[in-house]
């Protein structure tokens, strides 16, 4: 068994509705599930724990409860010291959190509250089973704000799109997954991310061969959330990247740190793809109309997206694009706006609310944040496993946009759903360091990548 993350394949994720089914299809013929899942635990439990005290075992009233109950026969069997009660031993070596699972349908009970801060309290390393307990499979909140944050998590059966996104990761640790010998036999309610791909550049390729990016934003002392832009697209590799910023007098340089960069107009470059809004302002709404009416590929972020919210004829003109051609990039306060909501509503259910979205504008939705989710009419949600709070420093979407756009630039008939799944994995596995990661040195990052 190995760690999940980063995942060297895409892989299916089942919320618990399909689970049940994957699982209830799979006892016809594989009645022993549970002894697979209880040997499962026990294995990895002997590869975590720390020192020689007992196994501290807390086993819930289902089935989660139940494979903790196998893991403990098994670690008995195996001659290892365990504990199984609501109340710590000494010195545990490890706490095994069998207390729900799939199964959680409402906030811990208060007994099970008390018990889940004991586990914390206990100074010993948590392996959750299949989910943190409280922690919600589907959306990845934590049922009445109470929930294991575990150290490991061992998903079994299925992954769970909960343990990846909303507050999952600060939940699961590190995540381990068995699939007990099932092969699903159901299409998945979205998509784990694989490695991303870069575009290939072909020996006898020059600047022409790699596209256009204009970069429309910046408006005065925010000119620096479109240069970063312009920077990632030109280091994902664009042929030729220019910079329309909003009121810049006509004599300056696009970017005096990158005279790579031009400085271009629409009117002159009507084929380019678009990224527009970085560091935009209100200003922004004005370009709106014509930005959406002419470029062929657009990438739309920040105050771009503010002005979408604000207005129904530019939701109508998205919704005209052609299919596939738009992709929005909302963090989750933008998507409130633009659906209407508040932040919450967008947090507690990302998987629905980038789908929503994307439905509503007929165009590609990546909702930014812990566990990224890129949603296109048409298509399963994606669901991105990488990142990190590195990235929560201000210009990092900026760099996300100016990727996407260096990336359609270079392959101009990928759909805007393909080019948000690249970017997105990209973008947040070049941002996994510890401590903070500024924006210009993720670019350096994103450019040397993989
Ligand atoms: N059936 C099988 O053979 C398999 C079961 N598996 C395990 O079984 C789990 C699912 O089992 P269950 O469906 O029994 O679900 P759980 O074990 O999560 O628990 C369900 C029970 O907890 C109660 N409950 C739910 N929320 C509560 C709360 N907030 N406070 C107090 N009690 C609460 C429910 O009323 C129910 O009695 C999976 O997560 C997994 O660990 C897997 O190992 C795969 C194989
Ligand atoms: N804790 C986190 N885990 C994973 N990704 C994160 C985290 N915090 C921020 N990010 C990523 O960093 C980027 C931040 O974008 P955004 O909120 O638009 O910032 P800015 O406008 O300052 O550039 C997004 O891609 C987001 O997914
Ligand atoms: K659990």
């Amino acid at each position: 068994m190995h760690p999940l993350l980063p995942t060297q394949q895409s892989l299916p994720l089942f919320n618990v509705a399909a689970s049940r089914r994957i699982e209830a299809r799979a006892l016809l013929h594989t009645p022993d599930l549970m002894a697979r899942a209880g040997l499962a635990v026990a294995k990895l439990a002997l590869a975590l724990r720390r020192g020689p005290g007992p196994i501290w075992i807390v086993c819930g009233p289902g089935n989660n409860g139940g494979d903790g109950r196998v893991a403990e026969q098994l670690l008995t069997r195996h001659g290892v010291g365990t504990h199984i009660a609501a109340t710590p031993p000494e010195q545990p070596a490890l706490v095994i959190d069998a207390l729900l699972g799939l199964g959680l349908n409402r906030a811990p009970s208060a007994d099970m509250a008390a018990t889940i801060t004991a586990m914390q309290a206990c100074g010993a390393p948590i392996l959750a089973v299949d989910l943190p307990s409280g922690l919600l499979a589907d959306t990845g909140q934590a049922a009445g704000n109470c929930a294991v944050r575990a150290d490991h998590t061992l998903a079994l059966l299925t992954l769970k799109p909960g343990l990846l996104t909303g507050e999952g990761r600060a939940h699961t640790g590190q995540l381990w997954f068995d699939d007990l010998g099932v092969t699903p036999d159901e299409p998945p309610t979205a998509l784990l991310l694989g490695p991303p791909t870069r575009p290939d550049r072909r020996p006898t390729s020059h600047k022409g061969s790699h596209g256009e990016v204009l970069v429309v934003g910046g408006a005065p002392g925010m000119q620096g959330a479109a240069r970063l832009a312009a920077r990632a697209a030109l280091a994902c590799g664009a042929g030729r990247v220019y910079v329309d910023l909003l009121d810049l007098a006509a004599d300056e340089v696009a970017d005096p740190v990158r005279p790579e960069l031009m400085r271009g107009r629409l009117s002159r470059l009507p084929q380019a793809v678009g990224v527009v809004g970085c560091g935009a302002g209100h200003g922004i709404a004005h370009d709106m109309p014509g930005l959406l009416h002419t470029l062929p590929r657009l990438v739309i972020d920040a105050d771009a997206l503010n002005a979408i919210a604000a207005d129904a004829d530019l939701q109508d003109a998205v919704r005209r694009r052609p299919p596939a051609s738009t992709v929005l990039t909302p963090h989750p306060l933008e998507a409130a706006r633009l659906l209407a909501c508040d932040v919450a509503s967008i947090q507690c259910d990302r998987l629905a609310a980038a789908t929503e979205l994307a439905r509503q504008l007929r165009c590609t939705v990546v909702l930014k944040g812990s566990g990224s989710v890129v949603a296109s009419p048409g298509e399963c949600p994606a669901l991105s496993g990488s990142g990190g709070p590195a990235l929560a420093t201000a210009g990092s979407g900026d760099v996300l946009a100016g990727w996407l756009g260096g990336l359609w630039a270079q392959q101009p008939d990928a759909p805007a759903h393909a080019i948000a799944c690249q970017g997105v994995e990209a973008h947040g596995r070049a941002g996994e360091v510890p401590g903070v990661l500024c924006a210009g040195d993720l670019i350096d990052r994103l450019a040397h990548w993989p």
